[in-house]
C-alpha cells in the first residue's frame, strides 16, 4: 500500500513499547521522560511566554507524562497547579510523581478540586490515554465530565492539550466509552485544541469523535521507530493485520515518517496503463463508461463522468436510456455518448476490451441498476457501484458473494446499513468497553465478506480490501464537502483511475485524497461541479503532470 503514515492499534502500539524496553536499549522512564517532553515542547512552541497551566494527573503512565510535562514547564518558568490520585501508579509515573513533588504539590484530583483550580492559560489532560478498557468511573468519571463542561462551550479553560489522546476515549475506535448505567453518567465530550501522541497515530485519532476531541493532531517521535519497523518486517507475528495506514493530504508531522503523498500518487499513477507507452494514445489511457439513469435524473451519471474525464481517463462515454439522450447533449463536448436500454445492449458493449472501467449507480434508479447488475458482475471487469446499484446489490439473490477485489463499493453510512446490516448494527451499539468495534473493524469485515473493495464514506472515509488492507482519510476540516453530488464525483474519479489501470485499493485512496484535497483548495461555498475543476491544479501541485512518466 503506497499511501500514508501507518496508524498502530493500542495493542500495537503496547508491544513496541515492550519490545523496546526488553530489547535493553530504552527504559520506561525514557520513554516516558521524551513522551513528556514532547508534549512540553509543542506547549512551549505555541506559549513560548511562562503562563499558568493546569495538569490533571491520572492513575497511569498517562499521569506519569503529565508529571513530566509539569516539571518541565515548571523549569521553562510556568506557573503549575498539579491534580493528582492518591494512588500507586507504576515504577515509572511513580518515580515522575516523586520527581514533581520535589517541585510542587499535587491537590486531589476531584470534581471539586477542578472547579476550584486557580485560572490558567491551559489544561493538560494526562488523565487516560492509550491504557483505558473501560470506562471511566466515579470520581475520575466526575472530573472527564466537568472538564468536558469546561472545554466543550468555551467558557473555561482556554485551550485543553491532551497527552496521547483525549481522555475517555477509545483509541481504537474514536468513541467515548460509557458507563452501563444512567444518563447522568454518559461521558462529556472533551474537545482539545491540541493533542500530542507517541510514535504513530492511533486509529481513534481519526476515526468517529476522534478528529472533534483532538483538536490539531501532533505525532511525536519518541524513538521507538527501531522496534516499529522491525515489526513490520515480521508481518506474519500474529499481531500485525495488514497494515492499517491514514491518508492526510495536510497532516502536521514534525518527524520522518512524513509521507511525501505527491509520489505516492505518482508512483500510482506510473503504475496506470499509460505508463511507460511510448505510443500512448487516448485508449491506452483506458476507456470509463458511466451509466446515467432515466430523463432528469442525469446530473448525478454527468458529475461522475466528468471527474473521470478528469481524473485522466482516455474516453469517458456516459450511456443514459436512448429516451435520455437529449437531456445530456451540453457540456462536456469531450465526453461521448451512447444509448444503453437493457442488459443485452450492455453485455454487447462490454464485448469491446479497450472498455477497462465501468460506474454503476449514480442517478442510475434502482430498477435500471438492478437489471444492469448482473452483466456487469459477469463481466467481473474493474468497477465502481455506488449509490442506487448498492440499493441493487443488497436485495441481489447472490448477496455478498459475485464481486471480485477490482470492484469498489462506495456507500454512504445508510447504504453501508443496507448491505451489512449486521455490521452496522455492531457500530451502533453503545461502546461499554475498549477496544470497542470500530469502522475499520467493520469495513475490513465488509470487504472480506463481499471480496471487493468497500469505501464507507463520511467526515472519516474508511477504505478497506479483502486481503485486509485498510487505511482513513479524515477530512472533518471539510465539511462543506457534505453536499449533494460530491459522492458522485468521487465515484467516477476512482472509476476515471480504475480505468487508467490503477489497482482498486488505491484508485479509492488516491481519489478520496484528490477529491478532499480539492474541497480544500475551493473552500466553502463549493458546490460538486467545482470539484472536478480542481483536480488540473492539484495535479500540478502535487507535481502529477509528469504522470505516465516514470
Ligand atoms: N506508548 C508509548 O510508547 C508510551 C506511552 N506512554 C504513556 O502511557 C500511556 C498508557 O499508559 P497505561 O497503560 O498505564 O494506561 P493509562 O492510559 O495511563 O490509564 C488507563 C488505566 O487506568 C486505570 N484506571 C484506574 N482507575 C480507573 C477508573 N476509575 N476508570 C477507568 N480506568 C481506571 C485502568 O487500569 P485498570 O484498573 O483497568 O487495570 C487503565 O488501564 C500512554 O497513553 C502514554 O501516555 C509514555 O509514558 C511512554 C511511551
Ligand atoms: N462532515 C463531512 N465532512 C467532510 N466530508 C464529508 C462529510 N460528510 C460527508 N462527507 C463526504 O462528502 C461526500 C458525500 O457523498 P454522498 O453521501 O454519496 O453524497 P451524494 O450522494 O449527494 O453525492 C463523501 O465523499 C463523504 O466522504
Ligand atoms: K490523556
Amino acid at each position: 500500500m503506497l499511501f500514508g503514515t501507518e496508524i498502530l492499534t493500542t495493542a500495537q502500539m503496547r508491544a513496541i513499547e515492550s519490545a523496546a524496553m526488553v530489547s535493553g536499549k530504552v527504559s520506561g522512564l525514557t520513554l516516558m521522560e521524551r513522551a513528556g517532553a514532547a508534549v512540553a515542547g509543542e506547549i512551549r512552541l505555541r506559549w513560548p511566554k511562562p503562563g499558568r497551566a493546569t495538569v490533571l494527573c491520572g492513575p497511569g503512565n498517562n499521569g506519569g507524562d503529565g508529571y513530566v510535562i509539569a516539571r518541565l514547564l515548571a523549569q521553562a518558568g510556568w506557573q503549575l497547579h498539579v491534580l493528582g490520585l492518591d494512588n500507586a501508579p507504576g515504577p515509572d509515573a511513580a518515580e515522575m510523581k516523586r520527581r514533581w513533588r520535589r517541585i510542587g504539590p499535587i491537590a486531589p484530583l476531584t470534581e471539586a478540586g477542578l472547579r476550584q483550580s486557580p485560572a490558567s492559560d491551559i489544561c493538560i489532560d494526562a488523565i487516560f490515554g492509550t491504557g483505558l478498557t473501560r470506562p471511566p468511573e466515579g470520581q475520575i468519571a466526575a472530573v472527564l465530565r466537568q472538564l468536558g463542561r469546561m472545554t466543550g462551550d468555551g467558557e473555561g479553560y482556554p485551550c485543553l492539550v491532551a497527552v496521547d489522546c483525549p481522555s475517555g476515549l477509545c483509541m481504537d475506535s474514536g468513541e467515548w466509552l460509557h458507563p452501563d448505567h444512567g444518563e447522568d453518567t454518559a461521558p462529556v465530550p472533551l474537545h482539545a485544541g491540541l493533542t500530542v501522541a507517541f510514535d504513530s497515530p492511533k486509529p481513534g485519532h481519526l476515526l468517529q469523535w476522534g478528529p472533534t476531541a483532538c483538536g490539531k493532531l501532533m505525532i511525536a517521535d519518541i524513538g521507538l521507530r527501531h522496534w516499529r519497523e522491525r515489526r513490520a518486517d515480521t508481518r506474519a507475528d500474529a499481531m500485525c493485520p495488514p497494515a492499517l495506514r491514514a491518508i492526510w493530504p495536510e497532516f502536521p508531522v514534525r518527524d520522518s515518517r512524513m509521507v511525501d503523498v505527491g509520489s505516492c500518487a505518482r508512483i500510482a499513477l506510473g503504475k496506470g496503463i499509460s505508463a511507460g507507452h511510448p505510443a500512448g494514445h487516448k485508449y491506452s489511457h483506458g476507456h470509463a463508461l458511466v451509466v446515467a439513469g432515466p430523463a432528469g435524473h442525469g446530473g448525478a451519471a454527468r458529475l461522475a463522468a466528468r471527474a473521470a474525464l478528469r481524473g485522466g481517463a482516455g474516453l469517458v462515454t456516459l450511456c443514459p436510456p436512448a429516451a435520455a439522450m437529449a437531456e445530456h447533449a451540453g457540456p462536456p463536448d469531450a465526453l461521448m455518448r451512447r444509448g444503453l436500454d437493457n442488459a443485452t445492449q450492455m453485455r454487447a458493449m462490454l464485448t469491446d476490451p479497450r472498455i477497462t472501467a465501468l460506474c454503476l449507480g449514480p442517478g442510475c434508479g434502482v430498477n435500471r441498476a438492478a437489471g444492469l447488475l448482473p452483466v456487469v458482475l459477469d463481466h467481473a471487469g474493474p468497477c465502481v457501484l455506488d449509490a442506487d446499484a448498492l440499493t441493487a446489490l443488497a436485495q441481489a439473490p447472490h448477496w455478498p458473494g459475485g464481486l471480485s477485489d477490482n470492484c469498489v463499493l462506495t456507500p454512504h453510512a445508510g447504504e453501508f446499513a443496507r448491505l451489512f446490516p449486521d455490521l452496522d448494527a455492531r457500530l451502533a451499539e453503545t461502546p461499554m468497553r475498549g477496544p470497542a468495534f470500530s469502522r475499520t473493524d467493520a469495513l475490513r469485515e465488509a470487504a472480506s465478506r463481499c471480496g471487493a473493495v468497500v469505501l464507507l464514506k463520511g467526515p472519516d472515509t474508511v477504505i478497506a480490501a479483502p486481503d485486509g488492507q485498510a487505511c482513513i482519510h479524515s477530512a472533518s476540516d471539510v465539511p462543506w464537502l457534505a453536499t449533494a453530488g460530491t459522492g458522485d464525483v468521487l465515484a467516477g474519479l476512482i472509476t476515471g483511475f480504475l480505468a487508467r489501470g490503477i489497482a482498486a485499493f488505491e484508485a479509492a485512496a488516491l481519489a478520496v485524497l484528490l477529491h478532499a484535497r480539492a474541497a480544500r483548495r475551493f473552500g466553502p461555498g463549493l458546490i460538486a461541479d467545482d470539484l472536478p475543476e480542481q483536480l488540473p491544479f492539484l495535479f500540478r501541485e502535487l507535481g502529477l503532470d509528469e504522470w505516465g512518466r516514470k
